[in-house]
């Protein structure tokens, strides 16, 4: 039988989305068996994140991730896809020093994982990133709000954009939608002054803690799933206790272990 031809998601999806009021979904993965399986559930986008940094390799901050560490990973998600649209995080030290130290990243990632874009974080501060990287033909999705590679500056994980520094959310949005992003990332902000930027901006909004007046929406896997036992941000919600479920199959087979009951014959061999 011949394999089942699916649609690409391309970045004209994420315009056409917005055009026709259709909310644009995204996961974040870090491995082949989540990205198969979210990629086959129809979501959108999966964005190979340095949340990577709490989520795989156990720190507390997404500082300390490399580009080399995300390379295996970024590469494992493009390869289980057949229909969902790979976005590279950038990582914090990979970017910020200017164009040229930003295009080579994003050369590093689109050789070698088959990443379909890259993402970075900062509004004004990276608009002439986002401008060298694009101009390479490469789609940059931008990252603005509550940025985690910056959370020393802002002081933890903290809302932005409230009260009277909407003015500075929308100058950031502008810059990166005039910079040539195909879509903007809104990190922890009020839903109002997301709504707002929604209503400017010609490119699609994803919130991740920004409320419901966005063109689409993208949450952290493990934190959805209910794997992230930490505390986790009041704008998740989750969708599966896999904690729970993976602690009780655990503790199921510990027992058995123990008691005998596994393995049974069905799982030995004959001689
Ligand atoms: N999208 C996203 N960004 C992150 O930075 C992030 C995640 N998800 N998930 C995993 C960890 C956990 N993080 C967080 C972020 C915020 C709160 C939190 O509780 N925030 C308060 C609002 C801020 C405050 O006033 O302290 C909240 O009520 O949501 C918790 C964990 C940071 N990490
Ligand atoms: C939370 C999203 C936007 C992210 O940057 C990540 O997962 O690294
Ligand atoms: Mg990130």
């Amino acid at each position: 039988m011949a394999d089942e031809v699916v649609k690409k998601v391309r970045t004209r999806h994420f315009q056409n989305a917005k055009a026709n009021g259709i909310k644009i979904t995204g996961l974040t993965s870090y491995d082949q068996l989540t990205a198969a399986i979210f990629d086959r559930a129809g979501v959108d986008f999966l964005l190979v994140g340095d949340s990577a940094g709490n989520n795989v390799f156990g720190y507390d901050t997404t500082l300390p991730v490399t580009i080399d560490q995300l390379i295996p990973l970024t590469r494992a998600v493009a390869g289980a896809v057949k229909r969902a649209f790979v976005v590279a995080d950038m990582p914090f030290g990979s970017y910020e020093t200017g164009p040229d130290e930003a295009l080579h990243t994003a050369f590093r990632f689109m050789k070698e994982t088959g990443a379909h874009a890259v993402k970075l974080e900062g509004g004004v501060r990276s608009a002439e990133q986002i401008r060298r990287i694009v101009s390479a033909g490469i789609p940059v999705m931008a990252h603005i709000g509550f940025t985690p590679q910056s959370e020393h500056q802002l002081g933890g994980h903290v809302i932005q954009g409230r009260g009277d520094r909407v003015e500075q959310l929308i100058a950031d949005a502008r810059a990166v939608e005039d910079a040539g992003a195909f879509a903007v990332v809104l990190e922890m902000v009020p839903a109002e002054a997301a709504k707002r930027v929604t209503a400017e901006l010609g490119i699609p909004t994803i919130s991740v803690g920004a409320g419901p007046h966005t063109d689409g929406q993208l949450l952290v896997w493990t934190d959805w799933a209910g794997l992230t036992t930490g505390r986790i941000p009041k704008f998740v919600k989750q969708y599966a206790q896999l904690a729970e479920v993976l602690g009780d199959a655990a503790r199921a087979w510990t027992a058995d272990v123990a008691s005998g009951a596994y393995p049974g014959p069905e799982h030995s061999y004959e001689d």
